[in-house]
C-alpha cells in the first residue's frame, strides 16, 4: 500500500504541558483508501492532523507528504494546505466570513484563482452540499449540522488530494450523517484519499477500508476493519467499543452464521436476515 501521509516517531508536547501530547507516533495513511482513525479522547487525533497541515511540528522525529519530509515554510505551507484539507471537528473554529458564499469562496482567493472561476466554483459546490439556498444567510443564523456542510464545502472547493475530517458525524442527526457519507462516497469514488477521526466504532466498521488505532500518542493498530476487530480482546483492553452488528453476529449460532460474512451495516443485515430465516 501506498502511503500518502505519514509520521515516523513524531513526538510532540502542547507549550506549557507535561504530558507527550504525541509519543514516537508513526503512522501510514495510504493513498486512495478511506482510513477510520480511532481512540480515546486525547490519544493524539488532532494533534495529529494539526501536524498533517503543519500548523504544528513534531519536538523530534518526522511528517512526510508523499515521501517527503514537510516544509514548515510560509510558501510550502500554502500549497501544502491545497493539497491537504482539514474539516475541524467545531465549525465555528473553522468559519471565519459572514455566508457560505464568502466562507467558500474564501480558500479560491487566497489560492490566487481569478475571479470568475471564483464564482463558478463556489456556486457548484454550494450546490452539491445542499446549501445553496442558504449562500448570502449570515453563518451565526445556520444550524449546527448546515454549520458543518459549509466548513466541508470551504475544504472541498479546493479539491485536496487527502481530506482529514475530524469527527465530521458528531452533533449530527441521522440524516444529516448518512447525506454527509453519501457526499463523502462521491468524492472518494473521483479519487480522493479520506481519513476520519471518529469515537463512532460502529460507523468506522461500516465506513472504513482501513483503520488506525491510537492510545496516549502512539498508533497501537493497524489493519483493515475486519483484522481490527477480530482482534476484541486488544480492543476491549483499550477500553473501545466493538461495532454493535459484530457483537449480534458472533452472538448467533455457529449454524446461522456458517460461512457467511459479517454484515456492515444495518442494510446489509436485514437482507442477509431475510435470507436466512
Ligand atoms: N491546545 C492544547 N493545549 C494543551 N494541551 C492540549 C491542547 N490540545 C490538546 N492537548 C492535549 O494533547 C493530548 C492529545 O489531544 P487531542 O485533542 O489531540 O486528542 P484527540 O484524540 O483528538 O481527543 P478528542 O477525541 O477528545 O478530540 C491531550 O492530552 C490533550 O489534553
Amino acid at each position: 500500500m501506498t502511503s500518502i501521509l505519514e509520521t515516523v516517531e513524531v513526538f510532540f508536547r502542547y507549550p506549557g504541558t507535561s504530558i507527550e501530547a504525541l509519543r514516537s507516533l508513526t503512522l501510514h495513511i495510504p493513498e486512495k483508501k478511506k482510513t477510520a482513525i480511532c481512540g480515546h479522547n486525547g490519544s493524539g487525533k488532532s494533534t495529529l492532523f494539526l501536524h498533517a497541515i503543519g500548523i504544528h511540528a513534531p519536538t523530534s522525529g518526522n511528517v512526510l507528504w508523499k515521501n517527503t519530509p514537510l516544509s514548515y515554510k510560509r510558501k510550502e505551507l500554502t500549497q501544502l494546505r491545497q493539497q491537504i484539507g482539514l474539516v475541524f471537528q467545531d465549525p465555528e473554529q473553522q468559519l471565519i466570513l459572514n455566508t457560505p458564499y464568502e466562507d467558500v469562496s474564501y480558500g479560491l482567493r487566497n489560492a490566487g484563482i481569478p475571479e470568475p472561476e471564483i464564482k463558478l466554483r463556489t456556486v457548484k459546490m454550494l450546490q452539491s452540499m445542499r446549501l445553496e439556498h442558504l449562500a448570502h444567510t449570515p453563518i451565526h443564523h445556520l444550524s449546527l449540522g448546515q454549520k458543518k456542510r459549509v466548513a466541508l464545502a470551504g475544504v472541498l472547493v479546493l479539491e485536496p488530494e487527502l481530506l482529514l475530517l475530524d469527527e465530521p458525524t458528531a452533533y449530527l442527526d441521522r440524516i444529516s450523517e448518512q447525506q454527509l457519507l453519501e457526499e463523502l462516497e462521491r468524492i472518494h469514488s473521483r479519487g480522493m484519499t479520506l481519513a476520519m477521526a471518529t469515537h463512532d466504532m460502529n460507523l468506522a466498521y461500516a465506513w472504513a477500508d482501513w483503520m488506525l488505532i491510537m492510545n496516549e500518542g502512539q498508533c497501537v493498530m493497524e489493519g483493515t476493519p475486519d483484522e481490527i476487530f477480530s482482534r476484541t480482546d486488544a480492543i476491549t483492553a483499550l477500553g473501545l467499543d466493538t461495532p454493535m452488528l459484530l457483537d449480534i453476529w458472533n452472538a448467533l449460532p455457529e449454524s446461522v452464521r456458517g460461512d457467511l460474512r459479517p454484515p456492515k451495516n444495518i442494510e446489509a443485515f436485514k437482507q442477509l436476515f431475510g435470507s436466512i430465516f
